[in-house]
């Protein structure tokens, strides 16, 4: 379909733009051409198409998404160069990456030190449900306050208690704006749209979010740069103490910059840049994990058998076994409708959500979690799943999503029962992630016969 002028292809998405994109597959082949109102985007269908296309350099640039003009301007007090990891390329994108992924690897990434810091946030989080029994639960921000501590623990090496206001604002601001922002809008399509028209409710909404998340990362940067003002060292055992320790030394020594394999561009870490990353953390591990969390708590307790069988399962291996659970499927719910856009230099491409398509899934509507495991019962591994993304923009904090997936999914899903109360169950399909729906849950703590339990 030639795209019409304005909106594009727009047109031939509605009402539904799934359907559409079912459709096009079976009419045009695996690599779909169309336009979203004046940017041109490629439709990816098959998954050796995905990882060949992603895994090139050709396609590892991202444009610099609305949200992130905004956020660098308010940062850099006008400027909107591109800052932090997910909207950069090049050098600036190649530094941040590194640095974060190896910083974030001292913590213990991938190994096991990160365990406490979720473990207490389950703990505490089991202490409110128990408080809470017997009455109605909401799915949708039962994780948020924890999930959103654990990172704040990463970048700042502080935890806050799950009462603590700051907390609560902090993760109601982060979640509201992943739910409410609208990447899609037609007035982020055009950057005259800002420039004439600046006190648009879209744009006012958008940048009161970021003032408020960048207000809470200022305040904690004050007193860190205070610190290392003062002439002392500030903790590397925190996102912000490594970078503005690294960036100290690299002013102190001024280091010769070796670039190459594993190295980082010292003179490419800046204030601006780590200010960034930080915001970038809490919209990248956020909404995603707990979201995803949501979807599991929503599913079995949707799902009484399964969850009975789930909690068997449970109640026979213990954490460190090796036991893989099952709790991909609930994964496969929360891909947004449209996955995100990768830019080829300037062709944003979208790779077909491969979670929902038939000719993968035996039951793509369905929650299945047999689509997840062998006829004899162990883990099946699909190439076609790619939850974190896939090539060089692969997801950065995997790892720490997946222990973090493991530990609350486990704990939570052995110590308690979950149960659907009679409210009605809203999906709404919005935002960035496909959040879980809008329903209310009872949590009954399970009469374990004995305390040599799961997370002992
Ligand atoms: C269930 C949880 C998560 C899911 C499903 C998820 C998914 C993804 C996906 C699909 C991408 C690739 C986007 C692209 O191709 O441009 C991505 C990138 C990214 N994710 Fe995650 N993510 C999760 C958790 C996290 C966590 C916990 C963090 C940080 C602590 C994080 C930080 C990032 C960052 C910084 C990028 C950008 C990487 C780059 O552009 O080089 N994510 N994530």
């Amino acid at each position: 379909f030639p795209p019409v002028p304005v909106l594009g292809s727009i047109p031939f998405m509605l009402p539904d733009a799934t359907k559409a994109f079912q459709n096009w597959q079976k009419k045009f082949g695996n690599i779909v051409g169309m336009k979203m109102f004046n940017t041109w985007c490629i439709i990816l269908y098959d998954t050796s198409i995905i990882k060949e296309a992603l895994g090139s350099h050709a396609f590892s640039d991202r444009s610099n998404f609305p949200l992130f003009l905004i956020r660098n301007e308010m940062i850099t007090g006008g400027s909107e160069e591109p800052l932090g990891i997910l909207s950069t390329n090049g050098d600036t994108w190649k530094t941040q990456r590194r640095f974060t992924l190896r910083t974030l690897k001292d913590f213990g990434f991938g190994k096991q030190s990160l365990e406490p810091i979720i473990r207490e946030e389950l703990e505490e989080l089991m202490a409110d449900l128990t408080l809470q029994e017997g009455q109605k639960v909401q799915v949708k921000s039962l994780f948020d306050r924890s999930i959103i501590n654990v990172l704040w623990a990463t970048v700042t090496g502080k935890r806050f208690s799950l009462a603590d206001t700051r907390l609560v604002k902090l993760s109601n601001k982060v979640s509201s704006m992943m739910q409410n922002f609208k990447p899609f809008h037609p007035a982020f399509r055009w950057r005259w749209v800002r420039k004439f028209f600046p006190n648009l409710k879209i744009f006012k909404i958008t940048e009161g979010y970021i003032v408020d998340i960048l207000g809470f990362i200022e305040e904690e940067l004050e007193s860190f740069q205070e610190k290392l003002n003062s002439g002392c060292e500030v903790s590397r055992n925190s996102f912000v103490g490594a970078y503005l320790q690294e960036m100290k030394a690299a002013i102190e020594e001024k280091e010769s910059d070796e670039e190459g394999e594993g190295c980082v561009n010292h003179s490419l870490l800046h204030i601006h840049h780590l200010k960034a990353i930080v915001v970038e953390l809490f919209i990248g591990g956020s909404d995603t994990t707990s979201s995803t969390l949501g979807w599991a708590i929503y599913l079995l307790a949707s799902n009484p058998e399964i969850q009975q069988r789930v909690q068997e399962e449970l109640d026979r291996c213990t954490l460190h076994d090796g036991h893989h659970i099952r709790g991909a499927e609930s994964g496969r719910h929360l891909s947004p409708r449209c996955s995100s856009p990768d830019q080829p230099d300037h062709y944003p491409t979208r790779s077909h959500h491969t979670q929902e398509n038939p000719d993968l899934w035996q039951f793509p509507d369905k929650f299945y979690p047999q689509h997840f495991l062998t006829p004899e019962g162990t883990l099946r591994k699909h190439e076609y799943f790619l939850p974190f993304g896939t090539g060089k923009r692969v997801c950065l904090g995997e790892s720490l999503a997946r222990l973090q997936l493991f530990l609350f999914f486990t704990t939570l899903v052995h110590r308690f029962s979950w149960r659907l109360t009679d409210d009605p169950v809203v999906f709404k399909t919005k935002g960035i992630t496909n959040a879980p729906p809008d329903c209310s849950v009872f949590a009954t703590k399970r009469n374990l016969p004995d305390q040599e339990t799961l997370e002992a």
